[in-house]
C-alpha cells in the first residue's frame, strides 16, 4: 500500500502524478475557456497544440527520471485537457483530498483511479459539496497550511475563483494541529495580468526558507506583508506583473536543492543559482499559455 506523505513544498520528491497533454482535444471556443490567458490565446489564434505541449511534458518527465522520482500518469481520456493534475486532488500529511474542482474539469479525476487504488481507502477523502477547493490553492508548509481563496460576495461571478471560505473552514477542521493561513487573491475573468488564478500563480516557497512572491496577486496588503515578514525580505524574490503573467512563481521543487524552471525565466533562474540551487531548465512556454506551469502539472504524493 502506498504511504502518502506531504508536509511541505520542497522535501525530496519520491512519487508524483504528472499530467498529460495527450488527447487534450481541439482548441476550445472562447465560451469554453475557464481562465483569461487561455481565452487571450484562443482569440489570438495562438492557443497551444497537443504535439508541442506533449514534448514539453516529456521534458519534465525526463527530469523526474533523472532524479529517480516514481512518476504516475493519468489514463488518457479522449479530448480532455489533463495537463494540470495539481488541481484535481492534493495530499496533506498522509491523506489525499479529492478536490471539488470547477465542474468543467471534474472528469479529470476519474483518470487517476489506478493510482488511488494503491492507497488505503480510508486516507482518500472527499470534502462536502459546498467546499470548493483546488490543489493550486493549497500549500502545506511545516506547521502551516497556506490556502489561496476569494471570499467576496461576487465569488459566483468569477470562474477564476476556485477555493471558497467553506474550504478554509474545512481544512481547519481537518487539521486542528496545523496553523491554517488563508490569503485573498485578486481575480479577473478577462485580464490575466490582474488574475491570480491560484495561490501558486503569485507565491511559492523554495528551498528551506525562501519564496517567490508577487504583491499585486494579493487583495489584502497585510496578508502579503505577513508572508514578507515570515520569510524575511532578503529571502524573497519579488516578481513583476509580467513575470507573474509568465508564471515565474509556478516552478517546481524536486528537493530543497533542485528546482525545475522554464528556460526563458532568466532573471529568476540566475537568482536561484546565486542562492545555490541547481536549476533544471526545460521548455514550457506553450503550456504557460493556459495559465498554468510546472507546479500546476504535478500532484506530489510522497516527499521524504
Ligand atoms: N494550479 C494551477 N495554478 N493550475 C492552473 C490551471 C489552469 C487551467 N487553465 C484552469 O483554469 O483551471
Amino acid at each position: 500500500m502506498m504511504q502518502l506523505h506531504i508536509v511541505d513544498e520542497t522535501s525530496p520528491l519520491k512519487a508524483v502524478i504528472l499530467g498529460t497533454a495527450e488527447s487534450c482535444g481541439p482548441t476550445p471556443t472562447p465560451e469554453e475557456a475557464y481562465d483569461p490567458k487561455s481565452l487571450e490565446h484562443i482569440l489570438a489564434g495562438t492557443y497551444p497544440n497537443e504535439t508541442d505541449m506533449t514534448k514539453e511534458m516529456e521534458a519534465f518527465y525526463n527530469v523526474f527520471k533523472k532524479y529517480g522520482v516514481k512518476v504516475f500518469r493519468p489514463s488518457v481520456l479522449k479530448d480532455c485537457n489533463q495537463i494540470f493534475s495539481r488541481d484535481i486532488a492534493f495530499v496533506i500529511g498522509d491523506k489525499l483530498f479529492h478536490a471539488n474542482i470547477l465542474p468543467d474539469r471534474e472528469r479529470e479525476f476519474e483518470a487517476i483511479d489506478h493510482v488511488l487504488n494503491k492507497m488505503d481507502p480510508s486516507k482518500v477523502i472527499r470534502p462536502p459539496e459546498e467546499v470548493h477547493i483546488e490543489g493550486g490553492d493549497v500549500m502545506p508548509w511545516k506547521e502551516y497550511i497556506f490556502i489561496g481563496t476569494y471570499t467576496g460576495e461576487d465569488y459566483p461571478d468569477f470562474i477564476t475563483a476556485r477555493t471558497n471560505k467553506a474550504a478554509v473552514e474545512y481544512i481547519k477542521s481537518q487539521f486542528p494541529n496545523k496553523k491554517v493561513k488563508s490569503f485573498e487573491l485578486r481575480k479577473s475573468n478577462t485580464n490575466a495580468k490582474e488574475n491570480a488564478l491560484h495561490l501558486d500563480c503569485c507565491f511559492q516557497p523554495v528551498g528551506k526558507d525562501k519564496a517567490i512572491l508577487h504583491k499585486n496577486g494579493f487583495l489584502v496588503e497585510e496578508e502579503y506583508q505577513w508572508l514578507v515578514d515570515y520569510f524575511g525580505k532578503e529571502n524573497i524574490f519579488e516578481i513583476t506583473k509580467d513575470e507573474m503573467y509568465n508564471m515565474f512563481s509556478n516552478v517546481f521543487s524536486i528537493s530543497p536543492e533542485v528546482i525545475v524552471s522554464e528556460k526563458s525565466f532568466t532573471r529568476l533562474n540566475n537568482w536561484l543559482r546565486e542562492q545555490g540551487f541547481t536549476v533544471e531548465e526545460i521548455p514550457y512556454s506553450e503550456i504557460a499559455k493556459q495559465e498554468g506551469l510546472l507546479r500546476c502539472s504535478t500532484l506530489p504524493l510522497i516527499r521524504a
